[in-house]
């Protein structure tokens, strides 16, 4: 049995809950037995034994504390079976914990990516914190939402294979928005603020939308992959172009589309906007789908991994297969 305290019931939170409760029976090694928003805390009692997840905004609302994150994980890394953290939060200052989390003996998963994209030398601190303590870190729905491209990339660089280039779609916001602004051909067509309204009502955007509009959600992915391929990359010095130029290029032949780029060889990773013809797969995306291409010495021709890369459906899968992950370790 695996323990699980989860941090941030929003959005994604919410629908991770809701899927653990509907798939329950089909993993009844997991248990939820802590919960927490900003303001509220639920532990489970008796102590360890499982929260029902069917009633838990309720539960939350009329029997839940005030929340104190150092009595949540105390309760949590205190677990007499494994236990792991689930961080669906977006703040800055519950992903500098993850060392300390690690410490007191919890594997982490997360959709955050403050963690893996802010502070080297945090980074660096999970990473020794996970090795020294023998503890699981797993972040698949930073990059990609659900899509395996985390996943993806460690296996390829694990297993000795050099990666050359990785180029992509990696907003789902973005590419949602530049999919409708094109359809409706931006002159007589909805406003480009409707359009981010819906991208938000649909659970793409971050719970701060302008991290996606001014590119930082872009360039934190391109900082996180890069890190895995063994890159020193940093927010700070990463080139990203606004997604606004003056003048916008038009082009009745061509697409814009907002294009993140990690290049080992020639070190010209960045975040750029650029015009694609019609016929480039990046302008045959549909939705708020991603598209990343993995160029490497054993794939000349690209691996590619395309689909849905934002909403709250998709990434709670990603979190839930990562829980899975950890939780199949400790299968008797
Ligand atoms: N939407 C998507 O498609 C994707 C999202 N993600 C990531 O998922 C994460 C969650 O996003 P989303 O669900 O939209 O965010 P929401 O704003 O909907 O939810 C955030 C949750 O975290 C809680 N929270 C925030 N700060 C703290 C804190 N210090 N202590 C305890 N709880 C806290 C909030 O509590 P309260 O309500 O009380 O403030 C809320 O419950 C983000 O990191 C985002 O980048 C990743 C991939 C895709
Ligand atoms: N806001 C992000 C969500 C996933 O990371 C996006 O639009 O891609
Ligand atoms: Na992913």
């Amino acid at each position: 049995m695996v323990n699980i305290g989860i941090i941030g019931v929003g959005l994604v939170g919410s629908e991770l809950i809701s899927q653990l409760a509907t798939y329950a029976s089909s993993v009844p090694r997991i248990s939820v037995i802590a919960l927490t928003n900003s303001s509220k805390q639920l532990l489970s009692t008796p102590n360890y034994s499982p929260l029902e997840l069917s009633t838990w905004k309720q539960t939350l609302q009329t029997q839940g504390n005030t929340a104190n994150l150092s009595v949540f994980i105390d309760y949590v890394s205190n677990s007499p079976t494994p236990a792991i953290i689930i961080d669906n939060t977006s703040s800055q200052e519950i992903a500098s914990q993850y060392p300390l989390f690690l410490e007191k003996g919890l594997h982490v998963v997360t959709p955050n990516k403050k963690a893996f994209s802010s502070e080297a030398t945090l980074y660096k601190e999970i990473i020794e914190e996970a090795k020294k303590n023998k503890k699981l870190v797993f972040n698949e729905s930073t990059v990609g939402a659900g899509l395996p491209i985390i996943s993806t990339l460690k296996d390829l660089v694990r297993t000795g294979d050099k990666i050359n280039r990785i180029e992509g779609i990696f907003s789902g916001t973005l590419s949602y928005i530049f999919n409708e602004f094109s359809k409706s051909g931006d002159d007589n067509g909805q406003k480009f603020s409707e359009i981010v309204t819906v991208a938000k009502n649909n659970g793409y955007t971050e719970p701060d939308p302008r991290d996606d509009l001014n590119g930082l959600d872009v360039a934190r992915k391109v900082v996180i992959l890069g890190r895995i391929a063994g890159m020193n990359l940093s927010l700070d010095t990463l080139p990203v172009e606004n997604i606004v130029p003056e003048p916008l290029p038009k082009n009745n032949n061509q697409v814009l589309r907002y294009v993140g780029v990690i290049d080992p060889v020639c070190g010209e990773s960045g975040v750029k906007l650029v015009s694609l013809p019609l016929s480039h797969p990046f302008a045959t995306l549909k939705g708020s789908d991603n598209m990343i291409a993995f160029t490497t010495q054993r794939f000349p021709n690209p691996l590619i991994i395309q689909g849905a890369g934002a909403g709250a459906a998709v990434t709670a899968f990603g979190i839930f297969s990562d829980i899975l992950k950890i939780a199949d370790r400790f299968e008797p």
